[in-house]
């Protein structure tokens, strides 16, 4: 079985239908992209792997559970597989970068201080920042800190890595490293990724497949040279960053004259 299946997955807000018989399947090694316009489910289906949310119908596994059966315990457990890194997953401000990494490791295990030092360092050097674990969250770059994230995510050996708009508020340089270490990370760590981006350039460099989410429904998939090739009007929409095409700019809402009271 694949390490994350999605079968024939719908998820609602009450009456509001966000997923709609969702398949997508990622194996071991892959590193896949989530694209989709804003408010297309994409924030949902990383919410239904985390276990906060439950498919009303469809099932989703995780390293062969069925995530929406398993009890508090069972979730508790089955997250500790799962490494994230959010656009605004902060570094603790009041902690050294050491201490910010060492973080997870302290908190879920019971390894002793001198083995979570290693481990740290280890983390640390994976991501290019050993030297600078005595510093605090405020003397970094946005870049760096976005790799000391990566490195506390990456802590407790995750078997699945998401991320969220991982790009988002990085120089061109800076992008291109963290895209570099989540590519590299996911090989060298044997896990499968999943990317949530808008950021299609960096995406199609690091990603080996990409699944295309409109109104809560898979519209496109492919590898990257099949995106680059396809004549799909979402993808072109989204590859070539344009406004205007098949997703809509707005909201579907009541006549603007009719709100206007006109
Ligand atoms: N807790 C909630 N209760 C009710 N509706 C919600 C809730 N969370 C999200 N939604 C709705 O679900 C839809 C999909 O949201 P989601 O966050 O998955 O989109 P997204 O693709 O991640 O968007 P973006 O790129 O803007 O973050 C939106 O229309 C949103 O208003």
């Amino acid at each position: 079985m694949n390490l994350l299946e999605f079968q024939n997955v719908s998820f609602a807000y009450g009456d509001n239908i966000i997923l709609r018989d969702v398949s997508l399947s990622i194996s071991r090694g892959q590193v896949v992209a989530i694209m989709g316009g804003s408010g297309s489910g994409k924030t949902t289906l990383l919410k239904l792997i985390g276990g906060q949310i439950q498919a009303q119908q469809g099932s989703v596994w995780l390293d062969g559970e069925n995530i929406g059966t398993l009890n508090e315990s069972g979730l508790y457990a089955m997250r500790r597989k799962l490494g994230m890194l959010f656009q605004f997953g902060a570094l603790f401000t009041d902690l050294s970068v050491f201490d910010n990494v060492a973080f997870p490791l302290r908190e879920r295990t019971k390894l002793p201080e001198s083995m979570i030092r290693d481990l740290v360092f280890m983390k640390l050097e994976a991501v290019g920042l050993r030297g600078a674990a005595t510093q605090m969250p405020h003397e970094l770059s946005g870049g760096m800190a976005r790799r000391v994230a990566l490195a506390r995510a990456i802590a407790l050996d995750p078997t699945v890595m998401l991320y969220d708009e991982p790009f988002t508020g990085l120089d061109p340089i800076s992008l291109a490293t963290v895209g570099k270490l989540i590519r590299e990370l996911n090989d060298a760590l044997g896990t499968a990724s999943i990317v949530v981006t808008h950021d299609v350039a960096e995406s199609l460099a690091i990603v080996d497949y990409i699944y295309f989410l409109a109104d809560g429904v898979i519209v496109a998939q492919g590898t990257p040279d099949e995106v680059k090739a396809s004549q799909h009007p979402y993808v072109q929409q989204f590859i070539n960053a344009r406004t205007d095409g098949p997703l809509p700019f707005h909201k579907p809402a009541m006549p603007y004259a009719a709100q206007l009271g006109l």
